[in-house]
């Protein structure tokens, strides 16, 4: 895949002071811990058990810190962790580490290894939360630990933040941590959490691997349409019943993806930074957006990934009408589940979207919304963006471009947004198109070596 003097450079990174038993003791914690099945269900419906089985499998883990005295350690919300790792220079403003500990569903059906096994096969280990985000999890701790029993004392001052239920919003989670701090009134220098990764094969002929450090992140809202018509004898149907009218809207909304607004994003950045990268043509048409964004955004368009990060998305989720064969229904219900795109505001799609409906008997409620988060800065003063960009080039040489982006999905870390400016969403694992795919899908996996990568 990668030249083998590539291969081989990697190889050597990896840092050669740690023993063979702790290497080996470091992937094992990790299947342990995706052993646990701490799913989120859904809102309010987790698996408790497992969530406590965590919080105790964790102590056993690592027990460096968890006995350190300039570590406080806090259980919030029963479940979420928050450590609190005291530097030496208190003059500097702490910075912040995210990862949650719950996952979501997975049944064995569609793995090629039972999702809760934690099995390692040709170098990977498999499993549900290998790669979100329990991988982050064990590798912050993990690090510490290891940081610790080598005598560490930090300078600057951390905390680490593991939610339990992030995939089911972060009410109990991250929410109460958020608070916890800000009734402190605790600044945050910045966050790092989940959300980009370095790029390998996403842009078809750019082989190159690239980093991507998301800088702000989608909005939502989940929109529930409604109609009602008058029920009655399906022996003598209307010309048009509740579920035609809402299936009409809800293809009209398929049919009609909300404008791309990509032109006012870090994509078109991003892009541009990518440009001299590409052989002729392409470098052409990229150095020239001014002529050919046109052009470029309806190619993107054509890929589902890219198509996410340039426009608000639409996704018809769920879809519930009738009782029985023979009763014309009165109720109908779609829900909706719209990203939005940070150059584009809830009530500026909600209008669209209602021009794009035009029909007024389907009613419209907003059932959750929250705006796209604030762009962090990426500029050569934003300390936490060029920390995290010189640590990513030591660690990773071979990768030359380090590029702000956009988290196309939800993360814990926008109930931060009160503490600092600066969040930004970045794990330092290789991944391809078809990892990407397994994130909530069947057979995640990483490997070891990104995996000891990452915790480094
Ligand atoms: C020109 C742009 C080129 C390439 C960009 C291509 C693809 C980017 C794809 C994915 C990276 C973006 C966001 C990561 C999305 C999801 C995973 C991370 C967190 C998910 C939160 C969660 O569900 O827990
Ligand atoms: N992280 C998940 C779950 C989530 C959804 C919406 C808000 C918060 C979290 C996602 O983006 O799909
Ligand atoms: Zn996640
Ligand atoms: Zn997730």
């Amino acid at each position: 895949k990668y030249p083998s003097g590539k291969e081989r450079q990697r190889a050597s990174r990896i840092p050669s002071q740690f023993s063979q038993e702790e290497r080996v003791a470091m992937k094992e914690a990790l299947k342990g811990a995706i052993q646990i099945p701490t799913v989120s269900f859904g809102p309010g419906e987790f698996n408790t058990t497992a969530l406590a089985e965590f919080g105790k499998y964790v102590r056993k883990a690592f027990p460096a810190v968890f006995k350190t005295s300039f570590i406080q350690h806090e259980v919030v919300g029963e479940y979420s962790h928050l450590f609190t790792i005291q530097g030496s220079d208190p003059s500097l403003q702490p910075y912040m580490l995210l990862a949650h500990i719950d996952v979501v569903p997975a049944s064995d059906q569609g793995w090629e290894v039972p999702p809760f096994s934690g099995l390692e096969r040709d170098g990977f280990i498999h499993g549900r939360g290998t790669l979100d985000n329990k991988n982050s999890v064990m590798a912050i701790l993990q690090a510490l630990e290891l940081l610790l029993v080598r005598k560490y004392i930090p300078r600057r001052s951390f905390l680490i933040a593991l939610g339990h239920d992030e995939e089911v919003s972060g009410a109990n989670g991250a929410q109460k941590i958020s608070a916890l701090l800000q009734a402190r009134g605790t600044q945050i220098a910045f966050i790092v959490d989940e959300g980009g990764f370095i790029l390998d094969n996403f842009i078809p002929n750019f082989k190159k691997p690239f980093a991507m450090v998301s800088v702000s992140e989608k909005g939502s809202i989940n929109l529930m349409l409604q109609v009602n018509m008058t029920p009655g004898h399906s022996s003598a149907p209307p010309k048009e019943t509740s579920i035609g009218i809402l299936a009409a809207a809800v293809s009209r909304l398929e049919q009609t993806p909300v404008p791309n607004t990509s032109g006012n994003g870090p994509l078109k950045k991003l892009l541009q930074q990518l440009a001299n990268e590409f052989s002729f043509p392409t470098n052409i048409v990229l150095n020239n957006l001014w002529l050919f964004w046109p052009l470029v955004s309806r190619l993107m368009e054509r890929n589902y990934i890219m198509n996410a990060l340039a426009r608000t998305t639409t996704a018809i989720t769920m879809f519930n009408a009738g009782v029985k064969e023979n009763v014309i229904p009165s109720v109908a219900q779609a829900t909706v589940n719209f990203r939005i795109h940070p150059a584009q505001t809830v009530q500026e799609v909600l209008e669209l979207v209602k021009n794009i409906v035009a029909d007024d008997r389907v009613q419209f409620h907003v059932l959750s919304a929250f705006e796209p988060l604030p762009v962090s800065p990426s500029d050569d003063q934003a300390m936490g963006y060029q920390l995290l960009r010189q640590t990513l080039q030591s660690v990773f040489p071979e990768i030359n471009i380090v590029a702000p982006g956009t988290c196309i999905a939800n993360t814990d870390s926008r109930h931060y947004v009160n503490l600092t400016t600066g969040i930004y969403r970045f794990n330092p694992i290789y991944l391809q198109p078809q990892d990407f795919r397994s994130i909530h899908g069947f057979n995640e996996k990483i490997s070891v070596q990104a995996y000891e990568n990452q915790r480094r």
